[in-house]
């Protein structure tokens, strides 16, 4: 039951072990430090099962902990009930977004703004990539774009 000003945003991802999870704790960190966390509703999951129940992957555990941002989540996928009870899902990519746009067409009440995270970048980069077959640096850039539109997203709704 939402309390009276409080939002909710939730990070999607294709398996939600590596762009998601750190997009969640990166947001979680800034509400914190910004003394609003307890108005928001944060979390993240998949579209796809690929990983249900794992923990997020050992280079973006690496990334945060680098970055003093605690991250601490295990994979669910997407419910329909989600479309219904958060103000904004947030994604990374196309492959994301039309997903997810699919699966809120079979939810009769969905009200969820559905948005590319990335359309909140002030540099512009739209698409966080995928990193799962990347390198420590593209969980990087992952993290960076994630500061940069948490930054952006978290002010636009102060
Ligand atoms: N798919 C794709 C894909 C395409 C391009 C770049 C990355 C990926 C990719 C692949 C993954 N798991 C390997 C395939 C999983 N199996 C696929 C067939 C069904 C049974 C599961 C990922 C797992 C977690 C997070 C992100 C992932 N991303």
């Amino acid at each position: 039951m939402a309390t009276t000003g409080s939002k909710s945003a939730l990070f999607v991802c294709l398996g939600n072990i590596c762009r998601s999870p750190i997009a969640e704790a990166v947001f979680r960190k800034m509400a914190t430090d910004a003394g609003v966390v307890d108005k928001w509703r944060i979390d993240s999951a998949a579209t796809s099962t690929y990983e249900i129940g794992n923990p997020p992957d050992h280079r973006g555990q690496a990334c945060m902990k680098k970055h003093d941002v605690p991250m601490k989540h295990v994979a669910r996928q997407v419910t329909k009930d989600d479309f219904m009870s958060f103000d904004y899902i947030l994604c990374m990519d196309e492959s994301n977004l039309s997903e997810l746009n699919r699966k809120a067409k079979a939810v009769k009440n969905s009200s969820a703004k559905i948005e590319l995270l990335g359309s909140y970048d002030p540099d512009k980069q739209l698409i966080i990539n995928d990193p799962y077959y990347g390198s420590d640096e593209d969980f990087e850039k992952v993290y960076e774009q994630c500061v940069r539109c948490c930054t952006a997203f978290l002010k636009m709704n102060s």
